[in-house]
């Protein structure tokens, strides 16, 4: 059972600060002149000192002045900002969004050093841009955007030659790998192969915020078709044209790739990313106990919300096991939705050590509504949460969110449907106005019968919620697909609420100075954590444990101050901080269950003699930070 009074007490004090220190190693580089230039792994542009010019054969390619890394990273976010301040008027804030990424994006392109440090120095900027909710615009409009490729793409036409493509990846050493197939990018469906967007920003996370080693991360997009028909009718469109593969076809590409992969990179760990349902579940059950790999959408996604729904239950005022016993609406019954619930049950059961009642308090919705044990075809994921006859009160099967919210009074209101808007549906409650006209003293002797119609927004429901502070988190990517916006929330659920969201919402003022706080319930805050913990404990699985010991750790993370403020996580600004914690332990997680391995000279006996602290330090020790390297060529 958890001790929870440890969970709370036991947070180290957090630091804010970067990791900056390490001396660059040198480089050793198969390139000359020119080749050198082409390519931003090593690119320095003009920072190239002379003797390394002559050394290199770059005299005379060049400028001859010689300008410092500060002076670049100073002279880009120049241009960046007059960037931001040439657009302020701009009303098309698509073009805006994507004007910015572009920018960053040409950068990547050209010094990979200096964009990974302009990207950390000013993370809480560029976050948006490079990854939520912007990310969700490049990949809509990928075919015009695309200019040069960045990671690997493996299609149904490349079977049985897989094998051998692993050897075209330049790396030697990769050890993480992000894989999509496309099929459910974001909320915004199946946009096939242009969801190559959606591992380029995760993994440009991963160097952000958990300092892996840009030349060891591998985006991959595995082409198995679209459904797409607006895509297969586009000329422009980069995959293949035809409908998705399914069935035995489809598993047997994911299996060749992931042998392939495994074949050349044995230590790799593989994060699936965005993959419509049926296969997000289908892959982790296949696969999480053969090698070292986790599904996002569902594993992420879960342990940021619980973190997020341990949160709430303090801002509220109350202890921590008062957890089983709030009422949780969750709305979407996808793989995000049905991961938050496992989790949470888990949590439940972790607290109370009764399995069977755990996920009484939680309500399912689709887009057929509340999810019963009377739901024809249902989901076998979907079988522990829907609720049976009996334990429902007055709710029937398929009732609308309206109705479970109304008659729930859930403590919290959970959104990963996808679909923007969905909390917002307003209904017409009749007012039954009688007006009773008196003549002389009492003598009743006309009565009317009024019939009016007040409209109440859905989230105003949650006014009713059984807790003294609800909290509504609209978790759907990106930002037009939120459940409703942080604005609408405050206003019609009340000022004192709990808010999240999973794209970035500014913080919403009342007046006077006061102003709602807007927390950003993005999976971000877990994901390179937990792909960081795995590399650095040399785990074999990442097992619930570890997951579980990820969504703790950041729950702990915040301060009671912070909790009674609303704030549920903290700010993007300490991510690497963050990371660290997070990271530290997932090792000692996997070192617990006796599945750490160990990592380069660090070997299992070593971690496992790690103190809490120590833990955080090695793996603040292992992140990469960009700064130019000596770069020396092989002879
Ligand atoms: N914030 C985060 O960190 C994070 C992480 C993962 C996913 N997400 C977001 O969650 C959303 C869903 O992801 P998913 O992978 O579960 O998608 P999915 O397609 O697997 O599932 C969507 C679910 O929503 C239900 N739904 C659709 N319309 C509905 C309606 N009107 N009312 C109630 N339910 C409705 C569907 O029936 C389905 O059960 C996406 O927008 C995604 O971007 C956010």
């Amino acid at each position: 059972m958890w001790n929870l009074s440890r969970f709370v007490a036991s947070r180290p004090i957090r630091s804010r600060r970067c990791f900056t220190t390490m001396i660059p190693r040198p480089c050793i580089i198969h390139k000359r002149g020119d080749a050198i230039l082409h390519d931003p792994w090593i690119n320095k542009e003009t920072g190239f000192p002379l003797t390394e010019r002559n050394r290199l054969g770059l005299r005379g390619l060049l400028p001859p002045r010689v300008i410092s890394f500060e002076q670049q990273y100073v002279r880009f976010m120049e241009s960046y900002r007059s960037l931001e301040k040439n657009t302020q008027k701009e009303t098309d804030t698509s073009a805006v969004a994507l004007a910015k990424w572009r920018i960053l994006n040409r950068l990547h392109d050209r010094n990979e050093t200096l964009y990974y440090r302009v990207l950390i120095d000013n993370i809480k900027d560029f976050a948006p841009i490079i990854y939520t909710p912007t990310v969700g615009l490049v990949c809509q409009n990928y075919s015009g955007l695309f200019r040069r490729p960045r990671g690997m793409y493996f299609s149904a036409k490349d079977k049985g030659e897989m094998m051998s493509m692993v050897y075209n990846w330049p790396a030697e050493r990769v050890d993480m790998i992000v894989l999509t197939d496309g099929s459910r990018i974001l909320g915004l469906g199946d946009l096939g192969v242009h969801g190559i967007g959606i591992p380029i920003g995760k993994l440009d996370m991963y160097v952000a915020a958990a300092g892996l080693n840009p030349q060891r991360i591998l985006p991959v997009m595995l082409d198995v078709d679209t459904n797409n028909l607006k895509l297969i009718d586009n000329p422009l469109y980069l995959g293949l044209r035809q409908p998705r593969l399914e069935g035995e076809e489809y598993l047997s590409i994911i299996d060749e790739f992931i042998e392939a992969v495994l074949t050349r990179w044995p230590k790799a760990i593989i994060q699936f990313e965005d993959f419509q349902m049926k296969w997000a579940f289908e892959t982790l059950k296949r696969y999480r106990r053969r090698f070292c790999m986790f599904n996002d959408d569902v594993q992420g996604t879960a342990g940021v919300a619980l973190a997020g729904l341990l949160g709430t239950v303090r801002a509220q005022g109350r202890s921590l096991d008062h957890f089983p016993n709030q009422k949780i609406v969750v709305v979407g019954a996808g793989s995000a939705g049905l991961g938050v619930l496992s989790m949470a049950v888990q949590a439940v059961t972790k607290m109370t050590g009764k399995a069977e009642t755990a996920a009484q308090n939680f309500f399912l919705l689709d887009k057929d509504g509340l999810i019963t044990k009377e739901r024809k075809n249902l989901d076998p994921a979907a079988v522990p949460f829907a609720k049976a006859p009996g334990q429902i009160g007055e709710l029937r099967e398929g009732d609308s969110l309206l109705e479970v919210v109304r008659k729930v009074k859930p403590d919290v209101l959970l959104g990963l449907s996808g679909v923007g808007g969905v909390f917002n549906e307003e209904v017409e409650i009749p007012i039954f106005l009688y007006i009773t006209v008196i003549y002389n003293l009492l003598l009743v002797i006309r009565v009317e019968f009024i019939i009016t119609a007040y409209i109440l927004h859905c989230v105003e429901f949650m006014r009713e919620s059984g807790s003294s502070r609800p909290a509504i988190f609209a978790m759907s990517n990106p930002t037009m697909n939120a459940e409703c916006t942080a604005a609408e929330a405050f206003k019609y659920a009340g000022e004192n609420i709990v808010f999240a969201s999973g794209s970035p919402f500014e913080n919403v003022k009342f007046g006077k100075g006061k102003e709602g706080h807007v927390n950003q319930a993005n999976n971000m805050y877990l994901f390179p954590g937990i792909g960081l913990g795995a590399l650095l404990s040399g785990a074999s699985f990442v097992t619930d444990g570890m997951l579980q010991a990820a969504a703790e750790r950041l729950a702990s993370y915040m301060t009671e101050e912070e909790i009674q403020k609303g704030i549920l996580y903290p700010s993007i600004d300490c991510i690497r901080d963050i990371t660290a914690e997070v990271g530290a332990a997932v090792v000692r997680a996997a070192v617990a269950e006796e599945l750490a391995g160990g990592y380069l000279e660090v070997g299992p006996k070593h971690l496992a003699n790690m103190s809490e602290e120590e833990t955080v330090k090695y793996v603040r020790r292992n992140m990469w930070f960009p700064n130019y390297s000596p770069l020396v060529q092989h002879k």
